[in-house]
Order: C-alpha cells, then structure tokens, then sequence
C-alpha cells in the first residue's frame, strides 16, 4: 500500500510488565489504512481493540512497534508533539457522544476550530456547513440534552470532522443506539465520511456494518 495515512508496524504492548500478572495483548500487530480507506475493526472482547485504538490515536504508547501517521514517525516523540498531531490530524468518535452539555451543538464543533487557531467566523460557517450534511442545521442552536441519543450523535461525527483530520478513529459510534437508529446514523457516518474523502477506522461488533466498509480486520486474526 502507497503512503498510508496510518501505518502501524509490529506493535506490541504490555501491560503490568514489572507485576506479578503482565498481559500481553496485539503481538506484533501490522496494520495500515490507506487515504479514502474505511477499515472496520472487529474483535472479541478483551483483544485489545480500546489498546489498539489508543495507540493508534497517540493516547497511549506500544511497548514495541512503530506508529507512523501520514508518513511520520510518531513514536517516542514528545507530549507535546504528539497532542499536536493529534489535533490536527485526528478525530475521535466514541460510543457516548462526550458533547460539552453546556454549549450548543454548534458552538460543540467551533470549538475544537477556535482551539486549531481557526478564526470566530470561518469556525461558524464550517459547524453550520457540518450540520447540514447530517441533516441537523435546524437544531444548531440546540444543547445535547435537547436532542435525540442518534442527534447527538450526529453532532459528535461533525465535532470530529471540525478540523478536516486526516484520519477518523471511531469506537463504537453507534453501539449506544436502538438497531434501527444505529443503521440510519451509521449511513450519515459513512456518507459524511465518503463525501469528505475521510480514511478512517471504525471498531464494532456489528458485522453487518462491518460488511459495509471498505475493508474487514479481525483483531484475533491478526495475534500471534
Ligand atoms: N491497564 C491495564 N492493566 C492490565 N491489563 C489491561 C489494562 N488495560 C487493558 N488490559 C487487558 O488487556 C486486554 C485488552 O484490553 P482492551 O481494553 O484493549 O480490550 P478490548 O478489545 O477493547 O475489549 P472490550 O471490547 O471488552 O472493551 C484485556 O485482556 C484487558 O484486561
């Protein structure tokens, strides 16, 4: 595969390493997703796929392997460096919607934009542009605790899109909703994802969502 947006090579990790009960989990991984790509993770619990995800996101660190994101090395960088890659190169996406209650949906996504250093306006336009595409202008003014479980929902895809990373990392995004819910706010994920040209890796459980990407990893498979 050409330039991978992610690229991890033979990631390993530990944990309790100088305890008494260490557990070893991924076991020299290797796993890339390529630019426009949408890989669905699948894994039995307990294999590592929140392990997985948080490397992969640079909120944790492998104790073997290589984290490469766009090409680069992010391994053994400093804090600081990793926080800022991780701002501007990625978007997260978690079961619970994680929406500060205070704020409205739109100020939810402009945000994270004031934050990137993107100015007062251009932050506004780009949260109204997100929410139409997910069917929620009319309910920008709206706090999380007015809209629906699926609503919020919505409006935590176009929070991680805010700033046009380069790569989405999803656990769960719908596993919080009823099944009927679930598949209709998975299609806002998925046309979201395509119309923005977004690669992205997505765990569930579901396999008929899983079915409807791009491509399958199963976490079991790949363990030594
Ligand atoms: N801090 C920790 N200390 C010790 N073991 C841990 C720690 N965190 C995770 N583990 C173990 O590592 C393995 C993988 O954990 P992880 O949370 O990545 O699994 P998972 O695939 O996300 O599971 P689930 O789908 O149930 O959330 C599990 O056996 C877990 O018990």
């Amino acid at each position: 595969m050409s330039d991978p947006v992610l690229h991890l090579e033979g990631i390993g990790k530990t944990y309790g390493k100088d305890g008494p009960a260490p557990v070893a989990v991924l076991h020299g991984l290797d796993l890339a997703v390529a630019r426009g790509e949408v890989v669905a993770l699948v894994a039995p619990s307990g294999a590592g796929k929140s392990t997985l995800l948080h490397i992969a996101g640079l909120l944790d660190t492998p104790d073997r392997g290589r984290v490469l994101l766009k090409g680069r090395d992010m391994t053994g960088l400093p804090d600081k460096a990793r926080t800022e890659a991780r701002r501007r190169d990625l978007g997260f996406v978690y079961q619970f919607h994680h929406l500060l209650p205070e704020f409205t949906a739109a100020e939810n996504i402009v945000l994270p934009q004031l934050a990137n250093g993107v100015g007062a306006r251009a932050a506004a336009a780009r949260a109204q542009d997100l929410l139409g595409r997910v069917g929620l202008a009319h309910r920008a003014g709206h706090r999380p605790a007015e809209l629906s479980g699926g609503e919020q929902q919505r409006v935590a895809f176009c929070r991680a899109l805010a700033n046009a990373p380069a790569l989405l990392l999803a656990d769960e995004p719908t596993g919080n909703l009823d099944p009927e819910t679930s598949d209709r706010v998975f299609e806002v994920l998925m046309a979201l994802v395509r119309e923005t040209g977004l690669s992205a890796l997505i765990a569930t459980h579901n396999h008929a969502l899983a079915a409807r990407m791009d491509r399958v990893i199963r976490l079991n498979e790949t363990v030594a």
